[in-house]
């Protein structure tokens, strides 16, 4: 912090930046108090709230997370259980934890680290519940970091990975907080204990949408990392030969090799365009919901949801072709890999979990594609819901930006209204209106996931067409946009086919196309993973080097193994020789049978 404010880092982005480097592997156990606990008191806190307590925060002066999910539901928000009564008397919120299952359980950094949370709980005032609102509440001393009287906090233990967040559970026993603690930006409690509603309900949903965008990034950042390991270590490691008596090939001049990880590093700078994308869009809606115009607030929240999801999962998956791109050696946290993985793979839980947020977006599509059909005006990146389907595909042996574009839209565009059809005949068939949707819901992921790959295949091609980018970068990049959209359609080449939107021969194009884009890109792939700039301190592998001494860095790691501390391990003097001596023994006493 003060390392911080001595180098003058002012910007968000800035610090984000820092914290990262100064803890590389390990996940900050700042990260909520940052990310979550001080965003959200500015955005839903009053201004007299923000101005007393933001500085605060800002100046870890009080540390703080966000308390949402429980024992018993992390999903569904209006199923919590945390009650925060008012008591009109000693102008107090009582929070209580009235059940096993109301137990506050993963927030993070509540069990050792925080002195403050966020919380999220049932409002009840005047004898009536109001639905979940956020409430700040002190949770450790502030002289000698104890628990406060009446809460109960601990660690829920060992996980997949997370080791630098010390995820907690917090059960709280009849704990009051103060009146003015309740975040009271959009719904109040006023002294008397009237409530006074928000504009929307979802404004409370707020920081989870700010999170959901910083989560698209956390993707392009996680398996751009990992493919930068991947794509350097293919260059080092030398293994077989291509040709039969000559010298053994990098392992990057296989077509295989080079079909796994090109198109990863084609989607890594697709994610971060994505990324910019998505925070250019949520910045503008967010703003416009701040002064009350809550008009877009329907379109953020589907994106937000949507990209989430998609990219979380695309970045897991080929965060895992990465590792096993490594052989044995990705399969060792010496390649860094193993804990990048760790550390994302729980994006597509948090935060939302993937298949319910896919399901928000559905939600929003299913919706748009009735205004469709009404003829009603759509947003723009929605107006795709109304391309003529009996229109098939003008694709050439060039493979143009606009001839890829149209194809992901016609497939999303086909499969929103397929899933929509289904959902209408459901109801037709007589199903209430929550089962036609649950007996459509397999469909609509598919239909929104094409919707998320639609939205990163354009706002890649639009960034290519608008920005001015010197000729030798636009190629490269233009190849790799190419590449991401063409792979995309040959890996779930049924979806675009199932019209036959395709015919034959431009199957064969796009087939032919991906192969000889590999080719194109091969020159460039360790340029292309350099100009990401990652330090090795940032990936902490010994394959991703920058100086390629990939054996003389993995020999260095295992010397270091604590195991080679000592020569012959206690486990031999506690087990090996008794085991031995026994069995000599016991060969003796049959030798004497
Ligand atoms: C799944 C959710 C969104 C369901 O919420 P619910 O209140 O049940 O709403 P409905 O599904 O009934 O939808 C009603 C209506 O509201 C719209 N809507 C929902 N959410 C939002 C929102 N955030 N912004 C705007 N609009 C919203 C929805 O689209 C519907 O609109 P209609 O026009 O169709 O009526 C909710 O339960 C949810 O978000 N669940 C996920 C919980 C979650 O994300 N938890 C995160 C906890 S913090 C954490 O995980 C931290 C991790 C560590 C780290 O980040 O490092
Ligand atoms: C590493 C990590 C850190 C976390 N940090 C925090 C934190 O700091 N603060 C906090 O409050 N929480 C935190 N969480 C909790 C996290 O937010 C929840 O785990 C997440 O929201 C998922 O909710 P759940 O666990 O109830 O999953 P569930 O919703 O129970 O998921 C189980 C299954 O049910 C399915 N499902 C659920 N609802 C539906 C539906 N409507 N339609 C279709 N399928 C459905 C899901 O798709 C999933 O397959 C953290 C979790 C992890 C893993």
């Amino acid at each position: 912090m003060d390392r911080m404010e001595e180098l003058g880092f002012r910007s968000e982005t800035d610090r984000q930046i820092f914290r990262e480097a100064a803890a590389p592997v390990e996940l900050s156990p700042f990260g909520l108090h940052s990310g979550m606990f001080v965003p959200t008191l500015e955005r839903q806190g009053t201004p007299e709230q923000s101005r007393k307590w933001v500085p605060l925060g800002k100046s870890f002066k009080m540390i703080g997370t966000y308390a949402q999910t429980e024992l018993g539901h992390g999903t569904f928000i209006r199923g919590l259980e945390t009650t925060a009564t008012f008591d009109p008397e000693t102008q107090e919120f009582i929070l209580d934890s009235p059940t096993l299952s109301s137990i506050k359980y993963w927030p993070g950094n509540v069990a050792k680290t925080v002195n403050h949370c966020l919380v999220m709980a049932q409002l009840y005032t005047q004898g009536k519940c109001h639905g979940t609102h956020l409430f700040l509440v002190q949770v450790r001393n502030m002289e000698d970091h104890t628990i406060m009287p009446g809460l109960e906090i601990g660690d829920i233990g060992p996980k997949l990975g997370f080791d630098g967040v010390d995820n907690g559970f917090m059960r709280f026993n009849k704990y009051r907080i103060p009146r003015m603690n309740m975040l009271m930006r959009y719904a109040k409690v006023l002294e008397n204990g009237d409530y006074i509603k928000p504009k929307n309900a979802k404004l409370t949903y707020g920081a989870m949408v700010m999170i959901r965008v910083f989560i698209v990034m956390d993707a392009f950042k996680t398996l751009s990392r990992a493919a930068v390991i991947a794509v350097r270590y293919s260059a080092v490691r030398r293994q077989s030969e291509l040709r039969p008596g000559g010298e053994e090939a990098q392992v990057m001049d296989y077509q295989t090799q080079q079909y796994k990880l090109f198109p990863l590093l084609a989607t890594s700078y697709a994610f971060l365009l994505a990324a910019e994308g998505m925070s250019q869009i949520y910045a503008k809606i967010s703003s416009d919901i701040e002064r009350g115009n809550l008009e877009d607030m329907p379109q953020l929240h589907a994106l937000a949801c949507g990209l989430k999801a998609f990219c979380t999962w695309v970045a897991c998956e080929g965060i895992e072709v990465c590792r096993m791109s490594c052989g044995g050696h990705g399969y060792s946290h010496a390649s860094g890999i193993p804990k990048i993985y760790a550390n994302i793979v729980g994006a597509c839980t948090y935060e939302g979990e993937n298949t319910v947020m896919m399901l928000q977006t559905a939600r929003y599509l299913s919706k748009c594609y009735i205004r469709g059909q009404r003829g009603e005006s759509l947003p723009e990146l929605i107006q795709y819901l109304t391309t003529d389907l009996n229109v098939k595909s003008t694709l050439g042996e060039d493979c143009s930006f606009e001839s890829l574009v149209a194809a992901y839209s016609h497939r999303a565009a086909r499969m929103v209204a397929v899933a929509c059809k289904l959902q209408q005949t459901n109801k037709k068939k007589g199903m209430a209106g929550h089962d036609a949707w649950n007996k459509s819901t397999v469909p609509f992921i598919a239909a929104t996931k094409a919707h998320c790959h639609l939205f990163i295949v354009r706002n890649f091609v639009t960034i290519l067409s608008q920005k001015k980018i010197d000729p030798a970068t636009h190629n490269v990049l233009s190849q790799l946009c190419t590449l991401y959209a063409v792979y995309g359609i040959v890996e779930n080449m049924g979806e675009f086919m199932q019209d036959g939107y395709f015919n034959q021969d431009q199957v064969s194009i796009l087939n032919r196309k991906v192969l000889a884009l590999l080719e194109d890109i091969r020159p460039n792939a360790v340029a292309l993973v350099d100009a990401f700039d990652y330090p090795d301190h940032l990936l902490q592998s010994c394959l991703g080097r920058y100086d390629g001494q990939v054996y003389e860095a993995l020999y260095e790691y295992s010397k270091s193994s604590p195991l080679n501390n000592t020569d012959i391990h206690s486990s031999y003097y506690n087990y090996i020789r008794p085991m031995m001596q026994k069995r000599s023994e016991s060969k003796n006493i049959s030798a004497k049978l």
